[in-house]
């Protein structure tokens, strides 16, 4: 099965090299000359992987019509941009397999659901887990969640990109795959303002576990399962972003925590902190389905402004309620 990958970010180049692991040929598309060259010639990306040594399988190309042919595409461009990106390429009836975290401003849609649309024809995969790409990239144990409604597909796409140190567990369940992975974003960044403002590991396992809450609302309101949830590609991804300034939206909450501005610490980085994208328009559609998410809407107002002490006291305030419902 030849692979192809769209998006030369860090996860986009570490699922080549997953790809590449039996020698392989892979082939990624990327938008920036500076990614495509230093992998062709150093086999490495010294933009947004910096360090790892890729497998020499892997040729990187700034020509998206190249990867026209492949047997499956991974699509690894962030959430935002998918529809641009896919509506770019001709893919016929070539399985997707959606790799970014994050649901679409404006329509409300996952990822997944974006992919359907752009190409109808396309079978729809989700690959999502706890899978810092550093760690991958050096083949450090992972697992995650590969989630196909077409069985006969998904075991091939498991067993594709199943590896030594890479595990892959089939699942049936592509809408709770993806709501995992998107929700924990915004999670993570509620996780990171806890120890930027210094309240402590009580206050971080408590948001951790009312997050995992909230999730799971969400997810089974729009269809996921909570054994989904509950899984690799929800609460395992949760625990590991939520708990490491690896993660760029823990680190982004730190900074928010400090009480910088959301804006002022956008504008520092290169890489992508999908939370701050997906929180407002998940609390829209929190709000669409009645399913109450505060840790969401405090994320909200703190990316909008509003001052750490007063979110987190107005978080405390809320009514006392049964831990489950
Ligand atoms: N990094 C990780 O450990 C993991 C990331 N993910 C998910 O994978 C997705 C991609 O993240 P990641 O690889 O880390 O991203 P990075 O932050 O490493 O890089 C962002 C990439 O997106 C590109 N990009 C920015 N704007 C556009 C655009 N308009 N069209 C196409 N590409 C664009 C950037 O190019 P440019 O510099 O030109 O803007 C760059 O290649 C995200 O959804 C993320 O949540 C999932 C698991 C692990
Ligand atoms: O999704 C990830 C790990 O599974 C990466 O998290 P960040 O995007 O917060 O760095």
């Amino acid at each position: 099965m030849r692979i192809g990958v769209i998006g030369g970010g860090a996860w986009g180049t570490a699922l080549a090299q997953v790809a590449a692991s039996g020698g392989e040929p892979v082939l990624l598309w990327a938008r920036e000359a500076e990614v495509v060259d230093t992998i062709n010639i150093f086999h490495e990306n010294r933009l947004f992987l910096p360090g790892a040594k890729l497998s020499p399988a892997i040729r990187a190309t700034g020509d998206l019509a190249d990867l026209i042919g492949m047997d499956a595409l991974l699509v690894v461009a962030p959430a935002q941009h998918v529809r641009a990106v896919l509506g770019d390429i001709a893919v016929g009836e070539t399985p997707l397999v959606l790799c970014a975290k994050g649901i679409e401003a404006g329509t409300g849609r996952l990822v997944g659901e974006v992919a359907a649309e752009a190409h109808p024809g396309a079978p729809i995969a989700v690959l999502s887990g706890p899978t810092f790409a550093h760690e991958v990239a050096k083949g450090l144990p992972t697992a995650v969640t590969l989630a196909c409604a077409d069985e006969a597909l998904r075991d091939r796409l498991a067993a594709r990109l199943a590896g030594p140190a890479f595990r892959t567990y089939a699942s049936h369940d592509v809408i709770g795959a993806e709501i995992g992975g998107a929700v924990k974003n915004v999670l993570a960044i509620a996780c990171g303002v806890v120890e930027g403002a210094g309240l402590g590991l009580n206050a971080r396992a408590a948001l951790i576990a009312r997050g995992f809450a909230e999730m799971t609302r969400f997810g089974v309101a729009r269809g996921g399962q909570a054994e989904t949830l509950a899984g690799l590609s929800g609460l395992g991804d949760l625990v590991l972003t939520c708990s490491s300034t690896s993660s760029r939206n823990f680190s982004l909450g730190v900074g928010l925590g400090q009480g910088r501005a959301a804006a002022e610490l956008l504008a520092d980085r290169r890489t992508v902190a999908e939370g701050a994208f997906t929180a407002p328009v998940l609390q829209a559609e929190a709000a669409k389905a009645r399913v109450e998410m505060p840790v969401t809407d405090a994320v909200c107002a703190l990316l909008e402004g509003a001052p750490v002490g007063e979110v987190v006291r107005e978080l405390l305030a809320r009514p006392l309620r049964a831990e489950t419902v």
